[in-house]
C-alpha cells in the first residue's frame, strides 16, 4: 500500500472515483492519489460489482492508494457489504454509517481491519460525536458526502466551521478525513483551506461536469496542480 497516513502538514490528497479499470488509469495517469471504485448509475455511494473492483485494484497494484464503495448503508448489514469489497483487494471500504449503532459499526470495521471509512451525508448533518464514534469501533477514516447529486455541492449544505470541526475531530481521534459531494474545481482553494486528507471528486471532473459521463482527465490534472498551487501558496 503506497503512503496513505495522513501528514497533516501535507496538502489535501486527490481521491477520484471512477466506474472501471479504464478511467482508473486516466485518473492515475493525471496524478490522482487515490482511485475510488464507484457505480455512478446507483446513487451516491453505488457499488461496483466486486470482480470489476478486483480489476480496478489490479491494474493500479501500488501506484496509488483505492478504496470502492461497499454501498449506501441500506438494505443489506454494512458488515457483509464491507466484507464482499474487502475481499477484492482494495486498500480502503468506503460504507455510509447512517444510523448504524456501536455494535453494527464494529462488526463492519472487524470485517477489515483498518481500511474501513465511514461516510457520512451532508443533508443529514454531521453529529460532533460520529469521528470518536468511529473511531472507537475501529475505523479508519471518515468522509462527508452528498446524497444529493443534482449539482448541490457540500460547501452549499455545510459551512466552513462545520467542515473545519469535522475535520479537526477526526484528526484528534487519529481517523484519515475526506471532503466530497458534487465539489468543482472552483471549490479547491476553500476546502483545502480546511486541511482535510482528501478531496473527493467525480462530477466535477468529467465531460461537461456529468458524474455519469466519461472522466476526463486533463479536468483530473487541473484539480492536481489546484491542490499543489493552494499548498505552495500556504507554505510561501
Ligand atoms: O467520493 C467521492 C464523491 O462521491 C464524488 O462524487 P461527486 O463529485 O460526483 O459528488
Amino acid at each position: 500500500m503506497p503512503e496513505v497516513e495522513p501528514t497533516f502538514s501535507a496538502p489535501p490528497r486527490l481521491l477520484v472515483s471512477v466506474r472501471g479499470p479504464d478511467e482508473a488509469l486516466t485518473a492515475l495517469q493525471a496524478g490522482a492519489d487515490l482511485i475510488d471504485a464507484k457505480d455512478p448509475e446507483r446513487g451516491a455511494l453505488g457499488a461496483l460489482p466486486p470482480e470489476t473492483v478486483r480489476a480496478i485494484a489490479a491494474c493500479i497494484g501500488d501506484r496509488a492508494v483505492t478504496s470502492a464503495v461497499a454501498g449506501d448503508g441500506t438494505g443489506t448489514a454494512i458488515a457483509a457489504a464491507v466484507a464482499v469489497i474487502a475481499a477484492t483487494g482494495v486498500d480502503f471500504i468506503k460504507i455510509a454509517v447512517g444510523s448504524a449503532d456501536e455494535a453494527a459499526l464494529a462488526q463492519a470495521a472487524a470485517r477489515a481491519p483498518g481500511r474501513v471509512i465511514g461516510v457520512l451525508f451532508a443533508e443529514d448533518g454531521v453529529a460532533p460525536d460520529i469521528p470518536a464514534r468511529l473511531a472507537a469501533a475501529g475505523f479508519r477514516g471518515a468522509m462527508i458526502d452528498t446524497r444529493g447529486k443534482a449539482g448541490i455541492a457540500l460547501p452549499a449544505l455545510l459551512a466552513a466551521p462545520q467542515l473545519t470541526a469535522f475535520v479537526a475531530a477526526c484528526r484528534t481521534h487519529g481517523l484519515m478525513s475526506g471532503l466530497a459531494g458534487s465539489l468543482t474545481l472552483a471549490d479547491i482553494p476553500a476546502l483545502a483551506g480546511l486541511a482535510p486528507d482528501y478531496l473527493g471528486f467525480r462530477g466535477g471532473l468529467c465531460q461537461g461536469g456529468n458524474r455519469r459521463q466519461a472522466l476526463d482527465g486533463a479536468r483530473v490534472a487541473q484539480a492536481v496542480d489546484a491542490l499543489r498551487t493552494c499548498h505552495r501558496a500556504d507554505a510561501a
